[in-house]
């Protein structure tokens, strides 16, 4: 049975969907202004771990991420840039999914985006001032947060405690400091929508909680984030989408822990990151898996370069492990008499089997489920040391045990990679990538020479002024 730690509850709580087999998930993406960072990193791939393991139960996962692709930042960064917000947005977005397809992190189902949900953002803060939780003023629109009573739940934070404007944007134009933007007034210069409430554009919060409502419904079962997030934003979230629907919103709310240097968070505000792009030249996208996995996903993580070696020495022990497995397969016997190691190993495989899926059944621990990993690696390379002809039987079911690992953590994907075509096709872009240099070098002999040749593989190749070269397959 699944347990799932709830931050709303501060409790490890049994995982129960509202609808069977299928778990809505919403996580908050980015506000696209700056280059992804290892923590980044660490909070998209702990929830795609989670995506997997739920999918590798058995549930169908629906899962949501917005772009932030209008805020504050954007619009700073813009201006300093010299620059449309929106051409800021479009590179950062791009960069964001860039990176996380290097770190391995499967695609959400849908990537909202404001920008382009601004008539659902106002219908959502129509309905809002309609039911009377919100109203207006010349600087735009407000929550009115003491209307709201279970306002602080989720972070655990009294209404009394919260020092006025220390961590709300302060305005003459509240009733109370506490109440938070749902539509801010444009300023002169700024990007602005046309709105009952006059031009302008909205607030941060009011963005998830009127996209997840149109692609998940009014409730739903997992909302993720970095701890960060907790307050205010997801404290604003569901105090405006339980109070647009009157019902409870959230059923299980999941919080990471941060990547941290010298004893800070990274961030991108802070300045001491280290882009994906850049560490991923230095390390592989597995290695940056491996090492998010050392912690369990909700404490703290810290970055060192010492501890990455580490990290590196310890995935390569494993890869070992699955290449022996590999070669003594092929001495290996399907009928081979089983003696005392045999029945060892058989042991070690279902007992590490099911820890695996204890420890990951109990709030995805990470760290005990690499314990039966490295159970397992220990007791194939001792087995493999005390026989000359293996049990085809055992060393395929060792095999089958990281596969699932593989899956899961996101690992291991060369020795498992599943038909040949994707290998293929991943040759085929490589050559098109080198038919592009040798264009640039105006060595058209030779590009054309790929172009005919990959033709008479099956593959058409089309140079297109929007999206570079693609391919086609053909029917020769
Ligand atoms: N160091 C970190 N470790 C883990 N998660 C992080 C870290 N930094 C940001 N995140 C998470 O990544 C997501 C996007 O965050 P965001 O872009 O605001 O990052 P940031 O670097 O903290 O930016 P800013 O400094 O502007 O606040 C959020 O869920 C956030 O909690
Ligand atoms: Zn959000």
């Amino acid at each position: 049975m699944l347990k799932v730690y709830n931050t709303l509850t501060r409790k490890e709580e049994e995982f129960k969907t509202l609808n069977k087999n299928e778990v809505k998930m919403y996580v908050c993406g980015p506000p696209v202004y700056d280059t992804t960072h290892l923590g980044h990193g660490r909070t998209y791939v702990s929830l795609d771990i989670i995506r997997r393991y739920l999918e590798h139960i058995g549930y169908t996962v629906n899962l949501v991420i917005n772009f932030t692709d209008i805020d504050d930042k954007i619009i700073k960064r813009a201006y300093e840039k010299g620059k449309d917000p929106k051409e800021i947005s479009e590179q950062f977005i791009k960069v964001f999914l860039d990176d996380m397809a290097t770190l391995k992190v499967k695609p959400a189902d849908i990537y909202p985006k404001v920008t382009e949900h601004i008539s659902e953002i106002i219908a959502f803060i129509e309905r809002l001032i309609e039911k009377g939780f919100a109203y207006k003023t010349e600087d735009g629109v407000y929550f009115e947060v003491k209307k709201f009573k279970n306002y602080g739940k989720l972070s655990n934070i009294n209404l009394e405690d919260l020092v006025s404007g220390a961590r709300v944007e302060t305005s003459e134009k509240k009733k109370n400091q506490k109440d938070f933007a749902l539509w801010k007034t444009a300023k002169p210069g700024e990007p602005k929508w046309e709105s009952p409430f006059g031009k302008g554009r909205p607030g941060w919060h009011i963005e998830c909680s009127a996209m997840s409502s149109k692609y998940l419904g009014e409730q739903f079962d997992i909302h993720g984030g970095g701890r960060d997030l907790s307050f205010p934003h997801h404290e604003n979230e569901i105090a405006q989408s339980s109070a647009y629907s009157g019902k409870d919103w959230v059923n299980y709310w999941i919080h990471t822990g941060f990547v941290m240097v010298n004893g800070e968070k990274m961030s991108k505000s802070l300045g001491n990151f280290i882009t994906i792009g850049d560490i991923s030249k230095e390390y592989s996208p597995e290695i940056l898996r491996f090492f998010f996995i050392q912690r369990h996903y909700r404490s703290p993580i810290d970055y060192t370069a010492e501890s990455m070696n580490h990290v590196k020495n310890n995935l390569e022990k494993i890869y070992n492990v699955i290449e022996n497995i590999r070669i003594s397969l092929e001495k290996s016997e399907k009928s081979r008499i089983w003696g005392e190691n045999e029945f060892l190993l058989y042991d070690i495989l279902k007992n590490s089997k099911n820890n695996f899926y204890n420890a990951m059944n109990s709030d995805f621990n990470t760290v005990e489920a690499l314990k039966s990993v490295f159970e397992v690696s220990n007791g194939v390379n001792k087995y493999l040391s005390l026989t000359e002809t293996p049990s085809e039987g055992l060393l395929l079911k060792a095999l089958d045990f990281y596969k699932i690992i593989g899956e899961i953590f996101g690992l291991f994907e060369n020795y498992f990679k599943e038909s040949s075509e994707s290998n293929e096709e991943e040759f085929v872009k490589f050559l098109i990538e080198l038919r592009s240099d040798l264009r640039l070098q105006k060595n058209y002999e030779m590009s054309d020479k790929i172009r005919d040749g990959l033709k008479n593989l099956g593959y058409q190749i089309e140079d297109n002024p929007k999206e570079g070269t693609v391919f086609k397959k053909i029917n020769i």
